[in-house]
């Protein structure tokens, strides 16, 4: 079963006249099928936890292991998904999913048929032969999506995906990447700014301070995703007391003020 283990992992950035200590040290294991959510102001580390998980930044001291194995470098196994979907728009939609399956040497065949299931567990089967172009912006990180899931990673990263999207299409994303997470038991770090995303979306949310980053608050049984996933009814489950309630905790955790009473 697929775990990732961070241990007492800290990152320094040289800085002009010293360095920067971004993140304090962080300790999280994930297992298979834990979709992560991180949540904190603006500063507080989330993008470099994401990027020595991504294999982009190595640690100042600590480790990430991935299987056991440290992460050593961006790898098969570490699937990215960024703010901008960062698709080539010289290529067409099922072409743009394949393109890691491609550089890896696989054949036209199976990376094709990869490439199609991939897109349909996105909802874009019939959209392969689209140029990028052609298609919205939710679809776009839709093919995003579909293309992080090309080589099978071990763990899906999502650097604020939705950012860029209006409020009704990221609901509807929102929406295809649980029903996504649950048909493939992914483990996923997301990030986001948006506490009431960060709620629906998460089985496990953690909260994160700045000066230095770390984790201060965890919360590990989540259960709206899972209520979203058995009834289908994304509003019900965002008007639900228990959402709205733990919304204004989190806000108050984020601000550092007392939570509204609602
Ligand atoms: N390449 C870099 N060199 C120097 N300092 C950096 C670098 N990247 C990030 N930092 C600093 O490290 C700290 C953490 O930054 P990081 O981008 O990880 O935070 P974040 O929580 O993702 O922020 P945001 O929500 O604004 O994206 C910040 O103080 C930032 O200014």
């Amino acid at each position: 079963m697929p775990t990732l283990d961070i241990r007492d992992l800290t990152v320094n950035y040289e800085v002009k006249g010293g360095h920067l200590q971004a993140l304090a040290p962080v300790n999280l294991t994930m297992h298979e099928g834990d979709f992560v959510v991180a949540l904190g102001a603006s500063g507080c580390g989330k993008t470099t936890l994401l990027n020595c998980m991504a294999g982009f930044l190595a640690p100042s001291s600590g480790q990430i292991l991935l299987d056991g194995k440290p992460i050593q470098g961006p790898g098969a196994n570490q699937g990215v998904v960024f703010q901008k979907h960062a698709l080539m728009p010289w290529l067409n939609v099922i072409d743009n999913v394949a393109l890691g399956l491609r550089m890896r040497g696989m054949d036209l065949k199976k990376r094709t048929q990869i490439a199609q299931e991939k897109l349909g567990l996105v909802g874009l089967e019939k959209y392969a032969q689209r140029a990028v172009y052609e298609l919205s912006g939710g679809m776009q990180q839709r093919v995003g999506i579909a293309r992080a899931l090309a080589n099978d990673p071990a763990l899906l990263l999502m650097d604020e995906p939705m950012g860029a999207l209006d409020a009704f299409t990221r609901e509807q994303v929102q929406e295809i990447l649980l029903r996504v997470w649950k048909a493939t038991n992914k483990m996923v770090f997301f990030i986001t700014h948006s506490v009431e995303e960060a709620l629906f979306l998460a089985s496990r949310l953690i909260v994160m301070s700045p000066s230095p980053g770390r984790i201060s608050h965890v919360y590990d049984d989540m259960p709206f995703c899972h209520e979203f996933l058995r009834t289908g009814d994304a509003r019900a489950v965002k008007s639900r007391p228990d959402f709205i309630r733990m919304r204004e905790e989190v806000l108050s955790l984020i601000h550092h003020r007392e939570p509204a009473n609602v």
